[in-house]
């Protein structure tokens, strides 16, 4: 039987796209809670790392924050040693650079990770305009919490080089990645997504493109339920919180990860699905949830959601 990298070959893969399968270059699109903390893990590995937002001052924002965030890891990590911790920091973050122009970086990279805004025909636009200028090698993967990867991929020729990286939140402590694979994305992605999520230190489970994933699919419905609850008069945000902690181990309430995972996510999330699914009572819309998202209200990156905090 012919070897994988000769059935690759037959089907039009050079041998050099082949070859170049460790991950060493990333650049991550999105520079908000996401891609911010992907950025942050990837850069403390060992990984070059370019992160592309829209303008400078998201960026600095961005920075801002890995470099907060770093300071928890290194205080924890270099409790005894902090000249070391410093100096890890500073190593970190030089592996970190930034750039408003995704076209123009992709060209040395080995794996794109997109975490943008979760709508479809952007996250389309943007892959179909890199898939032209980016090296054949490179991989494309979506950070998306529930979009079906096949759709995103959809918009570029590289259907065999396209998977999903799903990561939790917040990035640097959630120790989950799970990893996509469409019928069309080949084993040698798929094995290069896990390689790389294991490089992050990270556990990687192997998913299906189907809604949700596993993780989403389940929290999702959950979290519906639980603000559904509340607007039938059933408990407050706070019971309901406090009872999901203690009584399920929870680390937060439906409320608090609500705000936490952002209201607007959330809301793209349950109309992506309803709209797919009209029928099915466990997508219908959340009338609190959609107040809040119109009165901008997007949960702890605006300081108020279901809860306040400024
Ligand atoms: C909502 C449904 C809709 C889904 C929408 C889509 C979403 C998705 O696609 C997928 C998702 O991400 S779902 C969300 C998954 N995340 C969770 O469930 C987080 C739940 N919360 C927690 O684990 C803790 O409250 C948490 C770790 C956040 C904070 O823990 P604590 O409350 O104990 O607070 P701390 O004592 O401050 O932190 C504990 C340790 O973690 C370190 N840490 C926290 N945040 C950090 C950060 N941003 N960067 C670096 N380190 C961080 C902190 O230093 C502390 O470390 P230790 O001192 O060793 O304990
Ligand atoms: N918030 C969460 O807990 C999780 C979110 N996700 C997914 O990750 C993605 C990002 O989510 P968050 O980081 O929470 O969103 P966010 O709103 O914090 O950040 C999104 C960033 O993308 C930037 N952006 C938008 N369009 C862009 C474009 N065309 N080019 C470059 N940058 C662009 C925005 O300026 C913003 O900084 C979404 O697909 C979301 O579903 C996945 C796991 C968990």
């Amino acid at each position: 039987m012919a070897s994988f990298f000769t059935q690759l070959a037959r089907r039009g893969f050079s041998s050099s796209a082949v070859r170049n399968l460790v991950i060493k270059h990333v650049t991550i699109i999105g520079g908000g809670q996401m891609g911010a903390g992907i950025a942050q893990v990837a850069a403390s590995t060992g990984h070059s790392v370019t992160l592309v937002d829209t303008n400078d001052d998201i960026l600095k924002k961005s920075i801002k924050g890995i470099e907060g965030s770093l300071k928890r890891v290194v205080k924890k990590k270099f409790a005894d040693k902090p000249q070391a911790g410093e100096e890890f920091l500073q190593k970190v973050l030089r592996n970190v650079s930034t750039s408003t122009d995704a076209a123009s970086v992709v060209h040395g990279s080995d794996l794109v990770v997109e975490a943008i805004v979760e709508n479809l025909k952007i996250k389309q636009d943007l892959f179909g305009r890199l898939d032209m200028v980016a090296p054949e090698h490179t991989i494309f993967a979506s950070n998306t919490s529930s979009l079906p990867i096949t759709d995103i991929a959809s918009s570029t020729n590289r259907l065999d080089r396209f998977g999903g990286i799903h990561f939790f939140n917040p990035v640097p402590v959630m120790k989950l990645v799970e990893v996509i694979a469409t019928s069309a994305t080949s084993q040698e992605t798929f094995d290069s997504l896990l390689n790389f999520s294991k490089a992050l230190g990270k556990t990687p489970v192997s998913c299906k493109d189907t809604p949700g994933f596993i993780v989403n699919r389940l929290l999702v419905p959950y979290l519906a339920e639980a603000v559904r609850l509340h607007e039938r008069g059933h408990g407050s945000k706070e019971d309901i919180d406090i009872a999901m902690k203690l009584g399920a181990g929870y680390p937060m309430g439906p409320f608090e990860l609500a705000d936490y995972v952002g209201l607007d996510t959330t809301k793209f999330i349950i109309d992506g699905w309803s709209e797919k699914d009209p029928g099915n009572p466990l997508f219908s819309q959340i009338e609190l949830l959609n107040k809040l998202v119109a009165e901008g209200k997007l949960g702890k990156k605006t300081g108020e959601g279901f809860y306040k905090y400024k």
